[in-house]
């Protein structure tokens, strides 16, 4: 306990943390005006910091304006000595279905890169104090890989965890399943005819990242990741990927 006061006060000492701290910590005191997430304190000794995702008609998308309140929210918890631990949880529909993209549709890789995007989506897999995400609905991209940055994972029952962005022609987009003995290979079929049916631009830079990944330590893992879903906002699968999201229809990749 002594060690994280003195870790919140030395937030509070430092001249470059100490405005996001106090806004922050302004926000959550005067009961919490965040906008697209819920913050508060729980259990009988109020020693749990809670936050809802709360965007109910995006699903809980992770937009640029979510990921910087739940930092946010996360400074505020790593500086208040009471609590002890954090969870994190969404809907009963969605947890989070993953980045937004809408306000990803027509980023290029210029404006990802210049911006350093997703920079801080780390935040959780920093927290000095325990995280518990607790996950119903879609846990879809993003919002599966901030699930994975938890400590730890409750699921619902009816929780859904996917990782489909190859399906909008970026990375990553991996799936395993269990099936019969008998339907076993015709289902690998399937599954290849799915991989195959999607741009293989993308499929190669997917696998790029998850082979590399066996070779480097974490955080050179998660930045060569970010770079290369980065350099899939040059491609034109990645904009006919997301614009048919947007458009409600299914995407046709020329694997350019
Ligand atoms: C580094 C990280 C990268 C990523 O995370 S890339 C994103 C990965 N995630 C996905 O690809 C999932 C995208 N969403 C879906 O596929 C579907 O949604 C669901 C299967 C989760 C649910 O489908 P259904 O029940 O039919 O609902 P609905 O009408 O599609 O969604 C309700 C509203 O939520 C918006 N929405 C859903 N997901 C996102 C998203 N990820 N970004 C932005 N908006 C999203 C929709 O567009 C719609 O909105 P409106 O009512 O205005 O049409």
């Amino acid at each position: 306990m002594a060690f994280l006061c003195r870790s919140a006060a030395s937030l509070l000492k430092s001249p470059r943390a100490a405005p996001a701290v106090l806004s922050a910590c302004r926000l959550y005191s005067s009961g919490g005006q965040y906008e697209y997430i819920l913050v508060e304190k729980r259990g009988e000794k109020s020693d749990v910091g809670f936050i809802q995702l709360n965007r109910p008609k995006a699903l809980n998308a992770l937009c640029d304006g979510l990921m910087k309140e739940l930092k946010q929210a996360l400074d505020v918890f790593e500086a208040d000595g009471e609590v002890g631990a954090i969870v994190i949880t969404g809907s009963d529909r969605a947890f989070a279905a993953g980045a937004d993209i809408k306000e990803m549709q027509n980023k290029t890789f210029q404006d990802c890169y210049r911006g350093d995007f997703l920079a801080h989506w780390n935040r959780v897999s920093q927290s000095k104090k325990p995280v518990i995400a607790a996950v119903n609905g879609f846990a879809l991209g993003g919002g599966c890989e901030l699930a994975m940055m938890c400590d730890i994972i409750y699921a619902g029952e009816k929780a859904q965890f996917g990782q489909p962005e190859i399906l909008l022609g970026t990375i990553p987009g991996l799936v395993s399943k269990v099936y019969p003995v008998d339907q076993l290979v015709s289902e690998a079929v399937k599954c290849g005819e799915k991989i195959a049916a999607n741009s293989k631009l993308v499929s190669a830079m997917a696998k790029e990242a998850v082979n590399a990944a066996f070779e480097m330590t974490l955080a050179e893992g998660n930045h060569f990741e970010k770079r290369l879903f980065h350099a899939t906002f040059a491609t034109g699968d990645q904009k006919e990927g997301m614009t048919a999201f947007v458009e409600k229809r299914k995407a046709s990749f020329q694997d350019s």
